[in-house]
């Protein structure tokens, strides 16, 4: 049963006219080790949460505007927002925001009567609605909306032909173009770049945010990178290692400031969220200090859309379930430009290391299966085939050992137009970071300490609530390399990514974890 209308009532959460707050026992583990024994001893910590509830008019600036990922999401939205629907082969076609984990998946809330229920995820906390995103970007490409809709062959024509009249004014702003951090086949659509120095293009950027924010009347601004995927960028000291650094090297027009950086320098000195949808390493350290310094949220690495995705599930299956992966193969092929970019070697280098390191947390969660520095081989190739454009062609082998020597082969073939994944993250990237950014909240004693050691404001409302992390590691699950504050664990797992996200916004109104156990039923 899904329960569309749902509220929680409870001593432990109060729904205030402009918030909800609510008092959350936070329950883990301290361990210790005695000699050759490790104690664990349960630990519960009082946390309390407050939600602003004032759901923003939100304003989303994409990088790469006009690619395949931009211009399907941007229609997808105006699709929904008009309630286009288009005959096909298969029958009448309607608008949906499926693949999205806000818009389209449900938290179990409880048993009713023996049936088990369900609300929707968008219903725990108030959140921006898709439909209400105002989008605007930058492309090196100047082709309008509607050419790079059409350009990008994602979407039936019979809707895209609806949606011209819709998308052909929208023009992407000239965007920061660097030939050494992309492949040189891009070369030929860099027709609508930013000319001058590295400091000129950062100006502008955050001339073009401001004006962007006062020209359509948007309370908040989201910047998130959908463009090309770059080569990662040496980390070079004195350049861009810290925060002071890294502004004195735009000053100095260094060259070996990625754009995605320098977006992402825009974006921060503006207080606006940043999100890499993209492999390259764009969060340098002088970067993360920055976000830090300024609690400025900023979140990725390269969207988890499809083959990772399914390895975070079935890696975590096999491991969990004392199934020794052994071997893993992902092959794909695509013809879309994503491809055609990642068919250099030092673009493709990125997106390897991306999808190479999402197992590492949950091969090191069983030392039965590894020995220490073990791990499966782990191949990943991706060929560019014009032919199947969007349509990408994952083939997956994992090879396992079972019980008294015995081996398993799973072979898996995954057909799927790659922005029609990767829109719907999209969409939950920028819905979730916004919706993080008025969760505050305080640990029981610290918030008295704070004030009375006289926290910066910065840190602490008077209430002594504090914002969360700048560096979002509960967008995880929708990453294939989470980017997490220094020295937190790197997870993986896509349940407990999930498990994760959802608990945070349960503890927001007050409900526990779900464990699962159903007691009431053994
Ligand atoms: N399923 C998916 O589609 C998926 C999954 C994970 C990651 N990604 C990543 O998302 C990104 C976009 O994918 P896509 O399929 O939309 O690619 P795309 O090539 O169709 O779009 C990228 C766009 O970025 C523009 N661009 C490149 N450099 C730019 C810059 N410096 N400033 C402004 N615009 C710039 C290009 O002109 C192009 O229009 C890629 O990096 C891809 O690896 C995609
Ligand atoms: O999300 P996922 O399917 O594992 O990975 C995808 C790759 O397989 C694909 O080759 C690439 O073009 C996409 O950008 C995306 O990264």
């Amino acid at each position: 049963m899904l329960l569309d209308n749902f509220k929680v009532e409870s001593p432990n959460v109060e729904y205030g006219d402009d918030s909800i707050t609510s008092t959350y026992s936070y329950q883990s583990t301290d361990l210790q080790q005695k000699g050759d024994r490790w104690i664990a001893r349960p630990t519960n910590t009082q946390y309390k949460f407050k939600t602003d509830t004032r759901v923003p008019k939100l304003g989303v600036m994409l990088v790469g505007w006009g690619g395949n990922n931009g211009t399907t999401v941007t229609a997808g939205i105006l699709a929904n927002k008009l309630g286009c629907t288009w005959m096909t082969k298969e029958g009448l076609k309607k608008p949906n925001y499926w693949g999205s984990l806000t818009q389209a998946s449900t938290v179990r809330v409880g048993n009713f009567l023996g049936e088990e229920a369900y609300t929707p995820m968008s219903s725990l906390l108030p959140m921006v609605h898709p439909n209400d995103i105002v989008l605007g970007g930058w492309d090196i490409s100047g082709l309008n909306m509607a050419e790079a809709m059409e350009r990008a062959q994602v979407l039936d024509w019979e809707l895209q032909r609806q949606l011209v009249p819709h998308m052909k004014d929208l023009e992407p702003l000239p965007g920061i173009y660097d030939a050494d951090f992309i492949a040189a086949n891009q070369d030929s659509r860099a027709n609508n770049v930013i000319k001058g120095s590295r400091q000129h293009q950062v100006d502008t950027v955050r001339q073009n945010i401001r004006s962007f924010q006062a020209d359509t009347g948007v309370d908040k601004v989201i910047v998130l990178w959908t463009a090309n995927t770059e080569r990662f960028g040496e980390v070079v000291e004195g350049v861009n290692d810290t925060a002071d650094n890294f502004l004195a090297a735009i000053e100095r027009d260094e060259p070996e400031l990625a754009p995605s950086s320098l977006y992402a320098a825009a974006c921060i000195q503006e207080g606006v969220p940043f999100i890499n949808g993209s492999p390259q390493n764009t969060f340098v350290p002088g970067l993360i200090e920055m976000a830090v310094q300024r609690g400025v949220l900023i979140a990725g690495d390269d969207f988890k859309s499809g083959q990772t995705k399914l390895k975070s599930v079935l890696v975590d299956f096999l491991v969990g379930a004392g199934i020794k992966p052994t071997s893993i193969v992902s092959y794909n092929h695509l013809g879309n430009n994503d491809g055609m970019n990642l068919s250099a070697p030092q673009t493709f280098r990125s997106k390897e290391i991306s999808k190479s390191n999402v197992v590492d947390d949950m091969v090191a969660s069983n030392s039965i299966l590894y020995a220490p520095g073990e791990h499966p081989d782990h191949v990943v190739v991706i060929k560019y085939v014009p032919y199947v454009r969007d349509s990408k062609r994952a083939m997956d082998e994992y090879m396992s050992e079972l019980f008294m020597g015995g081996k398993s082969t799973i072979a898996i073939h995954n057909t799927c137009e790659d922005s029609l994944l990767a829109s719907p993250i999209i969409l939950d990237l920028v819905i979730l970071a916004e919706l993080l950014g008025r969760i505050q909240f305080h640990r029981e004693g610290e918030a008295a300490q704070a004030q009375a050691a006289g926290s910066t404001a910065a840190a602490r409302d008077l209430a002594g609530y504090q914002a969360m992390h700048p560096v979002a590691s509960l967008l995880s699950y929708l990453t294939k390399a989470p980017l997490v504050p220094d020295g937190t664990p790197v997870i993986n797992a896509l349940a407990r990514q999930r498990a994760a996200l959802e608990n945070v916004l349960r503890a927001c109104v007050g409900l526990a974890p779900d464990n699962n156990m159903l007691l009431e039923f053994k």
